[in-house]
């Protein structure tokens, strides 16, 4: 088979984890580019790319296929250089941001008869950042977004979709605005809502300490994603502003209308509320097929002891299943601590949910 190359620009989280997943094939060879030394070393010691250079020029001389993996406003100002680069003909560049529109229309600069530009946004990912958290499984099972414009060659479209099939991800295509509506309302709103929730409570915290000790499962829950790469948001809201705009008018309205239920004490009002949200959410694409990061993860009540711990790895390692790692949640009321164990695989965790129930833990697939 052909060899080919892959030009990765922005060496971190999702540039690693695509560099990864491209290393399955042995015919692809793998090139990173970053502005700073330190993740291209760190990414030649990991094996996640084959040569890193901080030459722009240098890494998509020879490359089929460009990923652009920077924060968004780098992916819009890296697009005009490209420009004036020597380039494969017939080289497709891509990108993996978290916004569309912005960087679509900005693409339009460089493309010509023998460069195809084609949106592209990988909807998994974690609040860790960096190329140490990359893994070729990031993307198993996620959506992966392609915005191709209406003059994209689809044949173009079609190898770089038969290219991410080495993700295992799932390609979807939807045009570029949609995307932004959509994802603004799914993923950067929250994070926007996360984030701002987190503020207001560390507020009430200098006044009173006991908000960050009582901080529990829920607060932990639905804050998770505040503990993001501050940079890489602040990036992703100034390229979203109308769709983000129109969501928090939105917001403002939902939590006016539940003040008012409050306000007016209506019981049903505020049971309906609850229910409607929990129809939902528990109507969502279980993870290993939505929006949600994979996990291959499990919860366990344990009494609160050091022996127990060592009693279900021991369990779990006399059947050979491999877990990679292992974490103590918060302690409820001094009697029962929450074990959240990572599994190898789906399958493994399946197995190891099993045995646990056999050996009468109680085991949760959600914290
Ligand atoms: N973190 C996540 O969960 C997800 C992020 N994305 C998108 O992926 C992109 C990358 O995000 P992460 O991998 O999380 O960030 P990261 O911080 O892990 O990696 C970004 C890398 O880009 C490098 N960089 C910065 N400016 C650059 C430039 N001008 N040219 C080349 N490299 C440059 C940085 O040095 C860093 O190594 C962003 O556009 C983000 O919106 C998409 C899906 C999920
Ligand atoms: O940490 C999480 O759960 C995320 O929200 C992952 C994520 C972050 C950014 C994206 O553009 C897509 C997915």
């Amino acid at each position: 088979m052909k060899k080919i190359t892959i030009a990765v620009i922005g060496v971190g989280l999702i540039g690693g984890s695509i560099a990864l997943s491209m290393r399955r094939d042995p015919n692809i060879r793998v090139v990173g580019y970053d502005v700073r030394q330190e993740p291209l070393d760190k990414a030649l010691t990991l094996g996640v790319i084959h040569a890193g250079t901080t030459d722009l020029q240098t890494a998509v001389r020879e490359a089929n296929v460009i990923f652009l993996a920077s924060p968004v406003e780098q992916i819009v100002a890296t697009l005009p250089l490209l420009k004036d680069m020597e380039l494969q003909p017939d080289v497709i560049v891509t990108d993996v941001g978290s916004t569309k529109s912005g960087i679509v229309r900005h693409a339009v600069e460089v493309i010509s008869e023998r460069v195809t530009f084609i949106g592209g946004h990988p909807m998994a990912g974690s609040h860790k950042s960096g190329v140490e958290a990359a893994s070729d499984r990031l993307l198993e099972n996620a959506y992966y977004v392609l915005t191709p414009a209406p003059g994209t060659p689809p044949e173009k479209v079609e190898r770089l979709t038969e290219l991410l099939s080495l993700t295992r991800a799932k390609v979807v295509q939807m045009d570029a605005d949609t995307h932004d509506q959509v994802v603004g309302a799914v993923s950067h709103f929250p994070h926007v809502l996360a984030s701002a929730l987190v503020n207001l409570v560390a507020n009430y915290d200098e006044e009173n300490a006991w908000h960050s000790r009582l901080a529990a499962g829920g607060f932990r829950d639905i804050t998770r994603i505040a503990s993001s790469n501050p940079r890489m948001w602040r990036d992703v809201l100034l390229q979203n502003r109308e769709p983000l705009l129109k969501i928090a008018k939105d917001w403002t309205k939902a939590l006016e209308d539940v003040i008012e239920l409050v306000e007016e004490g209506d019981p049903e009002g505020i049971e309906r509320f609850f229910q409607t949200a929990r129809d939902f959410r528990d109507g969502l694409p279980e993870r290993k097929t939505g929006a949600l990061p994979p996990l291959n993860d499990l919860y366990i009540d344990i009494p609160d002891h050091p022996g127990e711990i060592g009693r279900i790895t021991t369990l779990l390692g006399a059947k050979q299943i491999n877990i990679t790692n292992l974490q103590i949640r918060e302690t409820r009321e001094d009697i029962y601590g929450a074990l959240r164990i990572t599994f190898h695989s789906q399958e493994e965790m399946e197995k190891g949910e099993e045995l646990l129930r056999f050996f009468d833990y109680n085991v949760y697939r959600r914290p």
